[in-house]
């Protein structure tokens, strides 16, 4: 579905001095239909700048970028129109997607505006619906200034904007880093649950190695603009190669298990939260797909809804 065929970008920056930085060196990977590709590695190895190459918002200095078996680097902003509806971006600050000037309404439209995908105002205003329905938002909201609403109704509102335009692709750039750890688990949730329900395929990116190996099925580790390690999140998480995947892993510890041993005794079912198993350790709240346990099923059939663990 995706492809990336040694992608490199170099920047030159100062004015005085110049600063050069190799921030992706000979980056390849494919993503097939359907799966989770993530991309872990510290800040400023260079996750966002293959993003902005994947989405045609910079140009690779090197290599090129295929979509759904189409070539779409060096694309002119025309022809890039086509292929940008079938693949979106959510970035990690939602708010800097929305106008602040503007009510959420007009954000929303905005895409489909642009890509004249609906030109009746009551269709796209359906399909705004169907969306908010589907993302779990009031359309209440759709009146509201951005400054009104909170970081979780923002990023829920991003997916439903990145989704008017049925992509087949989502670049997730750290979606949930400036979320509080629960809103956090509940937006993940429910990227997974749309991926199954709409058949998307992802490509998500984080520095949190621990959000990454619940949600991903590959894991590719990247460090100073290279991808030091690839390979299945069960073999990267429990059986790293690389030194520098070692001490990713290492940082991270033992995933919580204790407190996920603990939340499993004594889970919790909030009202809405609508898809998986949740447990939350001190630190970080993450789902489990599935659950053999059938009291559990039994309560999420009478709930419909998840188990949650609360907050030791
Ligand atoms: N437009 C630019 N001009 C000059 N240098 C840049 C530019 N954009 C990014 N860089 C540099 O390229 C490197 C990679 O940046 P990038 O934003 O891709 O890192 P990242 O892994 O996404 O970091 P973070 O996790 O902190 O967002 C960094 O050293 C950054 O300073």
């Amino acid at each position: 579905m995706l492809k990336a065929e040694h992608l490199s970008k170099h920047y030159c920056s100062g004015v005085i001095r110049k600063h050069h930085v190799d921030a992706v060196s000979g980056v390849s990977f494919e993503i097939g239909k359907g799966e989770i590709l993530g991309i872990a590695g510290n800040s400023g190895c260079g996750k966002s700048t293959i993003a902005r190459m994947l989405m045609g918002l910079e140009d690779p200095d090197e290599g090129a970028v295929w979509l759904d078996g189409q070539k779409i680097s060096g694309l002119t902003m025309g022809q890039m129109r086509e292929h940008r509806k079938k693949m979106q971006m959510i970035f990690q600050h939602p708010e800097s997607s929305l106008d602040p000037q503007k009510k959420i309404l007009f954000s929303m439209t905005e895409p489909m505006k642009i890509h004249r995908v609906y030109r009746e105002q009551k269709k796209m205003q359906q399909r705004i619906e169907e969306l908010f329905d589907l993302v779990g938002v009031s359309t209440g909201l759709l009146s509201r200034y951005p400054h009104q609403i909170s970081g979780g109704e923002a990023q829920r509102i991003m997916i439903a904007r990145a989704l008017t335009l049925d992509p087949k692709v989502l670049i997730l750039d750290e979606p949930t880093s400036m979320l509080d750890v629960s809103i956090q688990a509940h937006v993940m949730c429910l990227l997974k649950d749309l991926r199954n329900k709409l058949d998307l395929t992802y490509l998500f990116i984080s520095h949190d190695l621990e959000v990454l190996g619940w949600f991903c099925d590959r894991i590719s580790i990247m460090s100073r603009g290279k991808f030091v390690e690839s390979g299945d999140t069960e073999q990267i998480i429990h059986n790293p190669g690389h030194p520098f995947t070692k001490e990713l892993v290492d940082s991270f510890s033992n995933f919580g298990q204790e407190e996920k041993d603990e939340c499993k005794q004594n889970p919790v079912f909030p009202d809405g939260c609508g898809g998986e198993k949740l447990y939350r350790s001190s630190q970080k709240v993450f789902c489990e797909p599935g659950s053999s346990d059938p009291a559990d099923s039994g309560d999420r059939e009478r709930t419909g809804c998840t188990a949650v663990c609360s907050e030791k």
